[in-house]
């Protein structure tokens, strides 16, 4: 490991050497840059180190590690979210100087943000946090990163962070996301996005595989098929790969729990949705399907009880259908996401550049595909566009996709076959192109019980009545 030297001889160093920490670093010396990393245990500092010959320095000491950067200082954490991060920062800071500037890459929660950025700020230390996504592979070779916080801020480390973001047509995946916490607020609804994805994903393949009987195998060629199409993204590429996987002679999906695991960045997306009044069905509806997998024992004994669903009954569902809806339905959920943010932006007046959102994410992090750059191109068409499905070039697109999700839906839904995400994103489309809903009942009810008030179609103003 490296010992103290009296010059500081590196330029950025980044604190936690797990997965994403270590990918990074190594991705950020390979492109010319003077980088160390520390790690609270030795052997990682150590490994980061002896693997590229010295060219990286390794510390467990944090002393040493803040010594051994160039003043002023950049740092960034790559720890878990929470309570782990708190603790780095506080490690931190006695060995930091006024004009430091400390970047948060884990996947924090924005309000925590928020609160680093001040306590941060009242000792004259810079801090700024930032989504990365791509998974240890983006982390290596070429993430998507989402930072947020002042031109200032940003254009301090852009020079390092261009250097190692995923390039889409030769444009670096990263750009200021907007003030203060605006780049984990993105981060999050990304990762919202993701959920949401995967969740279709999973329910394609249920319809598929438990339903229909398609094998692993034949379905693995299938999301191969479709990924080089218009679904062409990360996430079906990579459930080719996963359905593919054997161990031994059988399918190593078919041996995985049905228990799905979150940290937390779904369920809040959904959260804050909720608190802007923003509807994100979608995500929601992928964040609670993942918190129904867990009750896999109470599932089995309703299985016992209730038997089981007609699964044959979905022969009418094609592949192309599959593969028109989940096109549709991703695009539905981009829509949502995107919508949140600007929500968002307007709320906490983050200045959030949503043509700038989508071009970050065309490469680099876990929800980029091809038809990232139409969104992006949507929304650079019309800036203020509220909502993807307003945009004439996807109302074109989804007449002629909507029938085909609405079969699936209609179909897997008689046969007892559930499809949480996938009906969340028809009845999200469905509302929002209803120019009436019977909301108009809700406001009747809640005045008769509660003296709520109603507003009327025909004449201005707030009213009262006296229901019989
Ligand atoms: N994995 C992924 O695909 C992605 C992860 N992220 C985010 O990046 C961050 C890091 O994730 P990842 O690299 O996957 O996590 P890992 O679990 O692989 O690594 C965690 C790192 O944090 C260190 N650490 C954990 N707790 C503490 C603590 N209390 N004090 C000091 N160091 C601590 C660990 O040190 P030690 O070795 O000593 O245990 C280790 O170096 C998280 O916020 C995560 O949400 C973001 C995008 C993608
Ligand atoms: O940020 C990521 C990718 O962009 C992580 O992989 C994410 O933490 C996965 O979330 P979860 O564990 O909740 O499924």
């Amino acid at each position: 490991m490296s010992e103290n030297t009296n010059e500081p001889q590196y330029d950025f160093g980044i604190m936690g050497l797990g997965t994403m920490g270590r990918a990074l670093l190594l991705n950020m010396a390979d492109h010319g840059n003077a980088v160390c990393g520390w790690n609270r245990d030795p052997s990682k500092a150590q490994a980061v180190q002896e693997e590229t010959g010295g060219k990286v320095g390794g510390f467990s000491d944090l002393g040493l590690f803040v010594a051994a950067i160039r003043k002023p200082r950049a740092i960034m954490i790559l720890v878990p979210a929470g309570g782990p991060t708190d603790g780095v920062l506080q490690g931190l800071h006695p060995y930091l100087d006024p004009g430091d500037f400390v970047i948060d890459g884990g996947n924090a929660h924005f309000k925590d943000t928020e609160r680093r950025i001040t306590e941060m700020g009242e000792f004259g230390f810079g801090f700024m946090g930032m989504g990365v996504s791509g998974g240890e592979k983006g982390a290596r070779y070429g993430p998507s990163m989402m930072p947020g916080g002042t031109p200032e801020q940003y254009e301090r480390i852009r020079p390092i962070l261009e250097s190692v973001a995923a390039k889409y047509d030769g444009e670096p995946c990263v750009a200021l996301m907007g003030a203060r916490s605006g780049g984990h607020y993105v981060k999050m609804v990304h990762n919202g996005i993701e959920y949401a994805v995967m969740q279709l994903i999973a329910e394609t393949y249920d319809i598929l595989h438990r339903a229909q009987g398609r094998g692993n195998d034949d379905l693995a060629q299938m999301f191969g098929r479709w990924n080089q199409g218009e679904l062409q993204s990360f996430l079906v590429e990579i459930t080719s790969i996963v359905l593919a996987e054997k161990d031994g002679d059988k399918s190593l999906v078919d041996l995985i729990s049905d228990k799905a695991k979150s940290k937390g960045t779904g369920k809040w997306t959904s959260q804050d949705a909720m608190d802007l009044g923003m509807p994100v069905p979608s995500i929601d509806a992928a964040v609670n399907a993942r918190e129904v997998s867990g009750y896999k024992g109470d599932r089995e004994a309703a299985e016992k009880l209730y038997g089981t669903p007609l699964l044959g009954n979905v022969s009418d569902i094609a592949e192309g259908d599959l593969e028109k809806a989940l096109l549709a339905s991703m695009i539905l959920c981009y829509a949502q996401g995107l919508a949140q943010i600007r929500a968002a932006s307007d709320e906490y007046k983050y200045g959030t550049d949503l043509p700038t959102v989508a071009k970050v994410w065309r490469a680099g992090c876990i929800i980029r595909s091809r038809e990232l750059a139409h969104i992006q191109a949507a929304y650079a068409n019309r800036t203020d566009l509220p909502n993807l499905l307003l945009d004439q070039d996807y109302s074109r697109r989804l007449h002629d996709l909507i029938p085909a999700l609405r079969k699936v839906v209609v179909s897997a839904t008689a046969a007892g076959i559930p499809i949480p995400a996938y009906a969340a994103s028809l009845n999200y489309f469905d509302s929002y192109r209803t120019g009436r809903l019977p909301a108009n009942l809700i406001q009747a009810q809640r005045d008769l019980f509660g003296a709520h008030t109603y507003e009327r179609l025909d004449k201005e103003g707030s009213f009262h009545t006296q229901w019989e």
